[in-house]
């Protein structure tokens, strides 16, 4: 049996739903042997972020090289990566190991509001990392930072997609999480020649902290595995509507989503769970629906 194994770079979430945590939540539910490099410590829980504290340039250095000199990801994400400077060491740690299938999520404010990542340090993502992802993964909020488009329509959405494909990476995905009251939640992904459109209901829930780390996870995890990009896109977004529509309900503020949810649901055919996760996913022309 093949061991694939998934790199998480990111921030530690103390409360365990966002973060390093959910990004090794997700890869063990979805059969990847999971390994991670901790840019920052936050000291954190379901009611906001209470301290943010970032490793040093050599921490995460040696971490980098640590994996590298013994276990080869199949495929990586990054997540919180605070600062210009722990964004260049991971960038050049990306090209001089030549590792493949990279994820961005490019996470800037947590939920709550709390920075996580300097504002000069956007740049430094556009200039170093960007170029080097397969999939990117931005919220509208950190679509409109990267692209400097404010996202009012369908149509600003997609400029602002292509605005961030032109800066060198394959595949760019739009969450649609952020968006006011819409009856779908929508997530548009653009691969440089068209658009396609990821939909499924909205749940109305407060419980949805990670939801970004998870989502991006998931891909990782379809990468790691071999899927095509597009694939592991369909996967991530089945594991987020499950892992949302099952909250644990714990803790008293933002709870996390339930990363048992997906791989319960498709052992229970006819759970809620499962008619849930309805997809629809169409092609979108510019100015139009097909
Ligand atoms: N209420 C919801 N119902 C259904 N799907 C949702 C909901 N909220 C978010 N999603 C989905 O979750 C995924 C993550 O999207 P979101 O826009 O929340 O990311 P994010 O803001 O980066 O998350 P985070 O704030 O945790 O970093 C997307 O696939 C999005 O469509
Ligand atoms: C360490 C870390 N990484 C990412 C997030 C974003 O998640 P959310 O926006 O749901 O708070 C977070 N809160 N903490």
């Amino acid at each position: 049996m093949s061991i694939y194994k998934a790199l998480t770079i990111a921030g530690s979430d103390s409360g365990g739903g966002a973060g390093i945590q959910a990004d090794l939540k997700t890869f063990q539910e979805l059969g990847v042997y999971g390994m991670s490099v901790i840019t920052a410590v936050t000291a954190q829980n379901t009611l906001g972020v209470q301290g943010v504290y970032p490793m040093s340039s050599e921490a995460v250095e040696q971490q980098l090289a640590s994996i590298s000199a013994d276990l080869r990801p199949d495929a990586l994400k990054t997540g919180m990566l605070f600062s210009s400077d722990i964004i260049q060491i991971v960038a050049s740690a990306i090209k001089s190991y030549k590792w493949e299938r990279v994820v961005v999520d490019p996470v800037m404010i947590a939920k709550g509001g709390a920075s996580l990542l300097q504002q000069e340090a956007i740049d430094a993502m556009i200039e170093h990392l960007l170029p080097l992802a397969d999939v990117v993964t931005p919220n509208i909020p950190e679509a409109e930072a990267l692209s400097g488009i404010s996202i009012t329509d369908s149509e600003s959405r997609q400029q602002a997609a292509r605005r961030i494909h032109a800066y060198g990476c394959q595949h760019v995905m739009i969450k649609g999480g952020h968006e006011a009251d819409t009856v779908y939640a929508t997530d548009l992904l653009y691969d440089g020649k068209s658009f396609t459109e990821f939909s499924s209901r909205r749940l109305h829930t407060p419980h949805t902290h990670g939801t970004g780390c998870t989502f991006a996870a998931a891909v990782t995890s379809g990468l790691a595995q071999g899927l095509p990009a597009s694939e592991s896109l369909r996967l991530a977004k089945n594991f987020i509507q499950a892992a949302i529509a099952e909250p644990l309900n714990i803790g008293s503020g933002h709870g996390p989503t339930n990363h048992w949810a997906y791989q319960r649901g498709q052992r229970q055919e006819n759970s809620t769970i499962a008619s849930n996760t309805i997809i629809v996913s169409h092609d979108v022309y510019a100015g139009g629906t097909r």
